[in-house]
């Protein structure tokens, strides 16, 4: 047996695993989306605080440098302060537009446009806010730059403010929102930091649970498959081996069959054609098969197939009707039939055949063909006609003997009850036949015996029946006389008597003895006795008794008599 690889199930199992590996991936690209999202939330906090600190740090070197150049312009010959005034202006407006970027945000400085609490507590608390110290020391400072050439100098309070107070309180404020702002920056990279580790963290658990309940079955489903396919290969490497093993030995067998069907065959057509039997099949058209003792026997040339017209043309005329009857036979229903016939052979005797056929049919029981043989019987029917002869029939004037009469006489009596019609019964014996035999030798009392056979024979109809009973007795059987009593009577006494009479002449009797032409003349008479019946109720042995004892009285009353036996009637 193959080994089952119930592929429906493993599909559904490889489906079931897809999903699953579906969804994997698609929670690990979210992940790594996250991930990505908060490496570039680090990096903009990271810009972001970078910015800051160094806006802020820069506001710190600004205030300074603000308060160099404030030093300069007033200390500086007349000529040079327009040059100092301008850099003056430049590093306090650059330090007014930090200071605006750092409280609202500025995109171009990279400065977010929120503040934390602490910072803004910074910036707007306290008894010094930073902003408040900022924006006094920027307005000094430009309150400075406006200030007129004379009233520059070493005392001016802008001055002192800017070079003396502002550096104590606004540096280290500054300083403070420096640190303040590093420390913010690096607090939220520790946060983002450690949300991304837990990102990855998450990450590679779920890639460890994907491993483990994803591509771990399905590697183990794979092997499985796998290994089915291979032994279900191997198993169909095996069983191609077998079959081809087995093909070769039904090869082998086939060849050695076919040789043993073809000597049988061989065989077959030699019994078949050294039969005596006429062997043929017919498909309802033609002759599909027949041996060579068709052709043998009628004459008909052997390379032309048979033809119902040639088998038609050697049937006796006689038995036509019998012989067309085997195609005629309703084979649906009957199996094989036989039929008797005659066919001519070649030197035109024709022989009588018994026919015997048998309808070939499929399983379902639809008739393919008709198969059959004819087997010449004349010497059997003859002998069975010399059988019966003898059987029924007297050997030496071949009339009906004591069996057979008795055969009729049941008849007889049979249609006498049908018909309501008078039968007769004659017993005749001979007078005196004896002395023949005694005078003249027993060749002469069998020509006596013959003629007198003919002589009652010719005084009947056809139709009735003439027996030999035994010896000299002779039993003649009127089958149908006349409804009418008296004249059955009258017409049994008609013929009786010329029976009598007939017997009566002289018989003329020659014979060859010795080489010798014997001639003889002979007087003979007969006694008989009549019985006349009808519907009779008593069986033949009955009727025979009535019309022996009858005879007997025509003997007693002096031979040469007729006597009718009047008690039947
Ligand atoms: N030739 C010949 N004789 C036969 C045959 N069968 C019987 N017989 C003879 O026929 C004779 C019949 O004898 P019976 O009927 O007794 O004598 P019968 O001479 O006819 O005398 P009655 O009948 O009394 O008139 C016998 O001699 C038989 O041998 C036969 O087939 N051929």
């Amino acid at each position: 047996m193959f080994t089952k690889l119930h592929i429906k199930d493993d599909l559904g199992i490889a489906q079931a695993l897809t999903w699953r590996y579906v969804l994997a991936l698609s929670l690990v690209a979210t992940l790594s989306t996250a991930a990505w999202f908060s490496l570039k939330l680090v990096i903009s906090e990271q810009n972001g605080t970078a910015a800051v600190v160094n806006v802020s740090g820069r506001q710190r070197m600004l205030s300074q440098r603000t308060a160099l150049f404030a030093n300069l312009l007033v200390t500086a010959p007349k000529n040079e302060r327009a040059a100092i005034r301008l850099k003056l202006k430049e590093s306090v407006e650059l330090m007014a537009a930090s200071h605006h970027g750092l409280l609202h945000g500025n995109p171009d400085m990279g400065l977010p446009s929120t503040m934390s609490p602490a910072i803004k507590a910074m910036y707007y608390d306290g008894e010094q806010p930073l902003n408040q110290q900022v924006r006094t020391y920027i307005n000094t400072v430009r309150a400075l730059i406006a200030a007129d050439n004379e009233k520059l100098s070493i005392d001016n309070p802008a001055l002192r403010y800017i070079t003396l107070t502002a550096p104590g309180t606004l540096v280290s404020s500054l300083d403070k929102a420096v640190h303040q702002y590093q420390l913010e920056g690096e607090a939220a990279i520790k946060r983002l930091e450690k949300a991304e580790t837990a990102l990855w963290m998450f990450t590679l658990l779920l890639l460890t649970l994907e491993a483990m309940l994803i591509f771990n079955p399905f590697i183990k489903h794979i092997k499985v498959v796998l290994d089915k396919l291979k032994r279900a290969t191997d198993e169909i490497l095996l069983n191609q081996e077998t079959l081809e093993e087995r093909i070769k030995q039904r090869t082998s067998e086939l060849a050695n069959r076919s040789k043993a069907l073809a000597d049988s065959e061989q065989k077959l057509s030699v019994l078949l054609n050294n039969t005596n039997i006429h062997m043929w099949a017919f498909d309802g058209k033609v002759f599909t098969y027949t041996n060579r003792q068709w052709f043998d026997f009628t004459g008909q040339n052997p390379e032309n197939s048979l033809t119902i017209e040639n088998w038609v043309s050697v049937v006796h005329p006689e038995d036509l009707a019998e012989a067309q009857k085997i195609w005629q036979v309703d084979f649906e229903k009957k199996s094989s039939h036989d039929h008797y016939f005659r066919l001519k052979r070649h030197d035109g005797v024709y022989r009588d055949f018994y026919c015997r056929v048998t309808p070939i049919k499929d399983e379902t029981g639809t008739l393919l063909y008709l198969q059959g043989h004819n087997l010449d019987i004349t010497e059997r029917k003859q002998l069975e006609d010399e059988v019966r002869q003898l059987a029924f029939y007297d050997a030496l004037t071949t009339l009906p003997n004591r069996r057979l009469l008795k055969d009729r006489l049941s008849q007889t009596i049979a249609s006498s009850k049908r018909n309501s019609r008078y039968c007769a019964l004659m017993f005749l014996d001979l007078d005196n036949f004896k002395p023949i035999n005694d005078t003249y030798g027993h060749a002469f009392g069998d020509a006596l015996l013959l003629e007198v056979a003919e002589r009652i024979k010719s005084c009947v109809r056809q139709s009735d029946t003439v027996a030999r009973f035994g010896g000299d007795e002779f039993i003649v059987l009127l089958n149908t006389l006349t409804t009418d009593k008296e004249k059955s009577v009258q017409q049994a006494n008609r013929i009786a008597e010329k029976i009598r009479k007939a017997l009566l002449a002289p018989y003329l009797l020659s014979l060859n003895t010795n080489d010798n032409k014997t001639k003889i003349e002979h007087l003979c008479s007969a006694s008989i006795g009549v019985v006349v019946f009808i519907n009779h109720e008593s069986d033949e042995d009955e009727i025979l008794k009535r019309a022996d004892d009858a005879m007997y009285a025509a003997k007693a009353a002096g031979r040469n008599q007729i006597r009718l036996d009047s008690d039947f009637i």
